[in-house]
């Protein structure tokens, strides 16, 4: 078991719940020394800290903050030669700060947040090429609401009374354009190493209970299909309540707690 000291940037729905789970030693080898979140610093026993003393104190900094939160501090994280754990997957559809994340000294490692099937795809990619690959993210119209949208579009989703498709684009501009609800697709199109194969569909749909992810891929290995149907967050709408599991067991990845299946 490696023994990891833990930053999180972000004290949000995610945030919340991973840093409760850390304090309270649910991940065996991690230790929660800081938590940076300038607007909702937590209550002690945790440690609030700024970006630059958890910096000092945490070997592995874990990005719950959201794509913008990564395009601004994922590069002094790098450069400070720490860990970084990433879940706002969107913010690389910029691939110069990709590259960036990737030149090191840090690490950038990714976290499948919401879905899964990302190893398998990743694993038949480098070696047998899909033909086509689509991700269809169905949500609540009222987590889908963008400040970009004209009034008419944010007044179609609030008054929506069936299912509809709200955007179909690449993966690339469909993560820029939903950065809170469609990493997602860029995590496919990472595992993937291929932006442009990526479709990803986003449809609206004021009886969804659940936020439904699809991704279908074919190719000459086979043909897959994953289907997941997350309850969302009560305390965040957009995003699914799985996703905290998700980044505890990265966590646990790093400092070998999450037995079994790699
Ligand atoms: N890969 C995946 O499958 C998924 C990825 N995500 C990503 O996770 C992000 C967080 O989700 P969630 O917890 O639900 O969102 P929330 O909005 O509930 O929480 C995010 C928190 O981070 C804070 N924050 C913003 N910028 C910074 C910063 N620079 N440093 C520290 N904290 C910051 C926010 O403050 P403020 O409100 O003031 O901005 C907020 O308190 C999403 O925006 C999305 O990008 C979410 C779900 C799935
Ligand atoms: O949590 C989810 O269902 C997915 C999500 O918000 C995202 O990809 O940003």
């Amino acid at each position: 078991m490696k023994e990891l000291t833990v930053a999180v940037l972000g004290h949000g729905a995610i945030g919340a719940v991973v840093t409760a789970a850390l304090s309270a030693g649910e991940v065996p080898g991690a230790r929660l020394v800081a938590v940076v979140d300038p607007t909702a610093p937590p209550a002690p026993p945790l440690p609030a800290a700024s970006l630059d003393i958890a910096l000092g104190r945490a070997e592995l900094i874990v990005e719950c903050a959201g794509q913008s939160a990564l395009r601004e501090a994922g590069p002094t994280v790098i450069a400070a030669g720490r860990h970084l754990l990433a879940l706002s997957t969107g913010a690389l559809a910029d691939s110069a700060l990709h590259q960036r994340l990737l030149a090191g000294p840090g690490r950038l490692s990714l976290c499948a947040g919401a879905v899964g099937g990302l190893d398998l795809l990743s694993a038949i990619a480098h070696r047998a090429p899909f033909d086509s690959v689509t991700i269809r993210t169905t949500k609540s119209p009222r987590s889908l609401l963008q400040p970009w949208m004209a009034e008419s579009e944010a007044a179609r989703l609030r008054n929506a009374t069936g299912p509809y498709e709200l955007m179909r684009a690449p993966a690339r501009e469909v993560t820029r354009a939903f950065p809170a609800t469609s990493n997602v697709a860029a995590s496919v199109a990472l595992a993937l190493g291929d932006w442009d194969l990526v479709e990803a569909v986003v449809v609206a749909d004021p009886g969804a209970a659940l936020s439904r992810h699809e991704i279908v891929a074919t190719g000459p290995a086979g043909q897959y299909r994953f289907e997941i149907a997350n309850r969302p967050s009560p305390a965040n709408p957009r995003s699914s309540a799985v996703v905290p599991y998700a980044v505890l067991r990265a966590i646990g990845g790093l400092t070998g707690a999450s037995g079994g299946i790699v």
